[in-house]
């Protein structure tokens, strides 16, 4: 279904092999290295690997802007040393795994690196999404819309998706060294120019939201009205991941919480339409068989009557 193979500038990536149909689980994978909260040191968790596996995890990519800094402000420190090359590989070992790990979000605060998926390159526009199942012990990859042939397999650096361009250069230069060469990056169309408007006008919106409810909070009870504009919020955000045709988790989360917020508001067919397109979301990014997908469905099961 998919191939790992030259892509261009960006180093390599995972490209569909054929019609990739969306909710399709693309690949469920193992760590290769992980690290959590009890076992914290990145090179004694490398020590342990066999070197077949070092081997495999010194192949991945490498944070250019990170390698340099780290390279030249220890250079000639290094170059004076014995075991010149140990230390080298050292640094190669931190730098790979810290611009390939994913975190696990389990209470261990497990970060670990999956080979495939370390050569899946970042959409600002992503058509997939990772996620760790918990059920099966894996990192799983799954289609968040029909992938043509040939297309790129592409996932989100970010953990703000809405965000404006300049937040997200800043956060993928500074974090993964690239300059940013997706659909909505590159360039500069109107496409990008709408997205930017969009995307500013929300942060403005949530901001007077933020603000107006901070002033509130502690004052008086909450009320239907406020309730009432924490909806109209819910729904001004869902719209705009629409419109910029980003899907997956976060969004199945918004969508969930409106739902709920409808039904407690009394608007049992707002609730519904919320919950099923949120319910759809969630298992187009984590599949039937997981446990956040199996706890969603469960909670949403009073909002919404038939299966979806
Ligand atoms: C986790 S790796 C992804 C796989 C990588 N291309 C490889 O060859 O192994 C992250 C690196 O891929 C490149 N990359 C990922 N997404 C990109 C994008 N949207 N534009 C340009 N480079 C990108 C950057 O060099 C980044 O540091």
């Amino acid at each position: 279904m998919i191939e790992v193979r030259h892509a261009g500038a960006k180093g390599f990536g995972v490209f569909a092999k054929a019609l990739i149909p969306r909710g399709s689980r693309l690949l469920a994978e193992s760590s290769l290295i992980s690290i959590d909260n009890h076992k914290p040191s990145i090179l004694r968790a490398a020590r342990q690997l066999t070197s077949r596996d070092h081997q495999k995890l010194l192949a991945l990519s490498p944070n250019p802007v990170k390698r340099r800094s780290i390279l030249s402000n220890l250079e000639a420190a290094l170059l004076s040393l014995p075991r010149v090359e140990r230390h080298a590989v050292n640094l190669n070992t931190l730098n790979i795994f810290r611009n390939n790990n994913f975190g696990l979000s389990d209470d261990a605060g497990t970060r670990a690196v999956f080979e495939t998926v370390a050569r899946i390159n970042h959409s600002c526009v992503p058509n997939s999404q990772g996620n760790f199942h918990t059920g099966i012990g894996q990192f799983v990859v799954h289609a968040l819309r029909p992938i043509p042939c040939g297309d790129e397999i592409t996932i989100s650096y970010l953990d703000d998706q809405l965000a404006g361009g300049e937040a997200r250069r800043e956060h993928l230069e500074e974090g993964y060294g690239f300059t940013c060469a997706c659909s909505l990056c590159g360039g500069g169309s109107s496409i990008t120019a709408k997205s930017e408007s969009r995307r500013a006008d929300l942060q403005r919106d949530l901001g007077v939201f933020a603000e107006a409810k901070a002033a509130r909070d502690g004052q008086t009870a909450v009320t239907d009205a406020d309730a009432d504009v924490e909806l109209v919020m819910m729904n001004t955000l869902i719209a705009a991941y629409e419109a910029e045709g980003l899907a997956g988790r976060e969004l199945a989360t918004i969508y969930l919480a409106a739902a709920d917020l409808a039904a407690k508001l009394g608007d049992s067919t707002m609730a519904q339409s919320l919950a099923r397109r949120g319910l759809q979301l969630e298992l187009d990014a984590v599949g039937v068989d997981s446990p956040h997908y199996i706890a969603s469905a469960a909670a949403a099961q009073s909002l919404v009557s038939d299966d979806i």
